[in-house]
């Protein structure tokens, strides 16, 4: 059975990630099986940044943001050369197989190791839920929690002063924290890449909003990557009556303390993937689907179609 292992956070941090470093080092030695922390991702363990973990050394952690590990992004993990000097580095220390916590980047990166002869198991850790193979990522669940949070305020002084917030949350490609705050938050208009963003048309909706409905404010909520929302907003306060004002929510949706879902959602994943290293099993990575934690092959996961959120919006246009 397996000896030694790894652990590391990869990509953007999120928060939870240390509940699931906790879960993996602690049901790992209580298993018998030694664990060593590898800090800044793959680059670290190109480096050799890689110490040993303690019970004592993850305590007082479930409850802290970002990551005790550190995270970092090495585009040159790509390269076999890079990667040969790491597995190099693991050899040396005896340590056989690896817990990778990160995003569908860093899942790549786990599937070539493990082609290479160091079993590892993805868990997924990133505030954008964009791992179609599982219904929720760690980190998503606060990260929604907080841009609702913000939402809620933005309202209060939207309302006060006739106007429409426009705010831009995270999530990457991916509509979620857009759609689920959108409902949770009651906003007026949501604009993803499901939806596709149609600026006249959204002007004529906020027109609307203000002139027909007699609204005294108005949400907007888009995701990243998708328009200038400063530029957006002025047109706002030129095309329509309300005044527009945009926030970009940014980092801050990256942090903060874990959600309890958060946590638990960290710690089952944590469980799981210890379990498959001492199966012996690798190139597999973690899911929640239904409530169970179950796994998927890496391969299969990256490929996956991503799930359409069309009764998400369906609903979130019945609400309107
Ligand atoms: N095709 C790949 N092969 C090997 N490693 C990869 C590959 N793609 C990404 N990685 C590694 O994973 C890291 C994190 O990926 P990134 O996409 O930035 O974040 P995330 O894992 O959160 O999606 C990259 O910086 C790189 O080190
Ligand atoms: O921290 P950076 O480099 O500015 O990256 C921002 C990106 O990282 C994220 O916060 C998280 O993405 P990953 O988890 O895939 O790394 C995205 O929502 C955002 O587009
Ligand atoms: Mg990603």
């Amino acid at each position: 059975m397996v000896k030694r292992i790894g652990v590391l956070t990869s990509g953007g941090d999120a928060p939870g990630m240390n509940a699931a470093i906790r879960a993996v080092t602690r049901v790992a030695l209580n298993s018998g099986i030694e664990v060593f922390g590898i800090y800044n991702g793959y680059k670290g363990m190109v480096e050799g940044d890689i110490e040993p973990l303690t019970k004592a050394s993850v305590g007082e952690i479930i409850d802290r943001g970002g990551t005790i590990l550190g995270s970092a992004r090495l585009p040159e993990f790509k390269d076999l050369e890079v990667r040969t000097k790491a597995v190099a580095q693991l050899q040396k220390r005896g340590i056989e197989a690896i817990v990778v916590i990160g995003g569908d980047g860093s899942y790549r990166g786990a599937l070539a190791l493990t082609e290479m002869g160091i079993n590892c198991i993805g868990l997924p850790g990133t505030i954008d839920n964009d791992i179609t193979c599982t219904d929720f990522t760690i980190g998503f669940d606060t990260a929604l929690n907080t841009i609702v949070e913000a939402v809620d305020k933005l309202r209060d002084t939207s309302s006060s002063h006739h106007r429409c917030s426009i705010v831009e949350v995270m999530g990457n490609r991916c509509g979620d924290l857009a759609i689920y705050s959108g409902i949770a938050c009651g906003a007026e208009i949501i604009v993803t890449s499901q939806t596709g963003f149609e600026e006249s048309e959204v002007l004529e909706r906020l027109r609307d909003l203000d002139l027909i409905k007699k609204k005294r404010q108005a949400i907007v909520i888009i995701s990243e990557k998708i328009t200038d929302v400063h530029q957006f907003a002025k047109k706002v306060s030129l095309h329509t009556g309300f005044s527009g004002r945009a926030t970009v929510l940014g980092h801050v949706q990256r942090g903060g303390s874990p959600t309890p879902n958060d946590r638990v959602l960290a710690s089952r994943m944590g469980e799981k993937a210890v379990d498959l290293l001492m199966q012996g099993i690798g190139g597999q990575c973690i899911s929640i689907r239904n409530n169970e934690i179950i796994s998927v092959p890496i391969e299969e996961a990256l490929n996956m179609p991503r799930d359409s959120r069309k009764k998400l919006h369906n609903l979130f246009d019945r609400l309107v």
